[in-house]
């Protein structure tokens, strides 16, 4: 993999608690998928790579460029496209006046360039027909396409993504999903989600966060390995297991060690990620 976006030993405190405790990572093109619980420190990793917020220590680089020097900062912020957690929307802006304005900010100064740039993306995430309504009168799902054709506005080598399909349902969530695939095509994206079926379906690698820390990173596969041999399935909650569910047929779904002669299940990539977090769950505790 060749690294377009390389960190080492990021960290950042609020108060006495790391957000970020020394996070080293490497992202190459593709989609890269960012998972971990609340408060792992995921969107403040977000944040920091999108220079919003400066690294208390460390560093990274993206497409070469070095933040810590005011032009090297420049030189990021002109490469990345950024959609965050809560996208600041003046309600009262239509969809191409919300997209434009993000474009001015974004240097686009020559109007007629810019209008059709903004024209671009706004047809990019199919919202070409309704570019005149006001951001208001759009539903969650197109507010979402909204900020990410912002994101997109100048073509930029790194997208950052923060829990973009929240909220969306499974059809939004699916077209979404084929928008950030098309995205992540000769461009690194570093998307933060809750959804393990996200990263199973789209991401060429994955990144699992707890605590401030990276606890694993590979592909969607291997995470998904780290459960063969773990997961199986019993009629009766099993009291050795570390984790376990009844599921729709009423049988039980377990997670750990099993016992002699238990009927194993193929495993996901959800139960690999539960295992990793319980993983280094035990980990904290030993
Ligand atoms: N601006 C801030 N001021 C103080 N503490 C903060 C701030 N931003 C984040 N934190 C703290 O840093 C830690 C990491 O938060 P962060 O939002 O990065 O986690 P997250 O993994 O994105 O969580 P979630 O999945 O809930 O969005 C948390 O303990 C959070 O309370």
């Amino acid at each position: 993999m060749i690294s377009t976006v390389t960190a080492s030993g990021l960290s950042l405190r609020y108060g006495g608690t790391p957000a970020l405790d020394g996070v080293s990572l490497r992202l190459g093109e593709g989609v890269t998928g960012l998972l971990g619980p609340n408060e792992a420190g995921k969107t403040t990793l977000l944040r920091v790579l999108a220079t919003a917020v400066p690294a208390d220590r460390g560093a990274f680089t993206v497409l070469g460029h070095d933040p810590a020097t005011s032009a090297g900062r420049q030189e990021v912020r002109r490469a990345l496209g950024y959609l965050p957690q809560t996208p600041g929307f003046h309600p009262d802006f239509t969809a191409f006046a919300f997209v434009d304005y993000v474009a001015i900010l974004k240097e686009l100064t020559d109007r007629a360039a810019r209008h059709r740039e903004v024209r671009r993306v706004l047809d990019a995430v199919d919202l070409g027909d309704v570019r005149g309504r006001r951001i208001k009168r759009l539903s969650g799902g197109m507010r979402q396409r909204v900020a990410l054709a912002a994101a997109l506005i100048g073509d930029p080598g790194f997208l950052v993504l923060d829990e973009p399909t929240v909220g969306l349902d499974p059809e939004q969530r699916m077209r979404f999903r084929e928008l950030i695939a098309q995205a992540g095509e000769g461009r690194t994206v570093l998307l933060s989600t809750h959804q393990t079926e996200d990263v199973a379906l789209l991401c060429r690698r994955v990144i699992v966060m707890v605590a401030g820390r990276i606890r694993f990173e590979g592909t969607p596969a291997e995470l998904t390995d780290r459960a063969a041999g773990r997961v199986w399935s019993s009629t009766e909650r099993d009291p050795g297991a570390r984790a376990g569910w009844r599921t729709g047929t009423g049988s039980f779904r377990n997670l750990g060690d099993p016992p002699a002669g238990a009927a194993l299940l193929e495993p996901s990539l959800e139960d690999g990620y539960l295992l990793t977090l319980d993983d280094a769950d035990a980990e904290v505790a030993a």
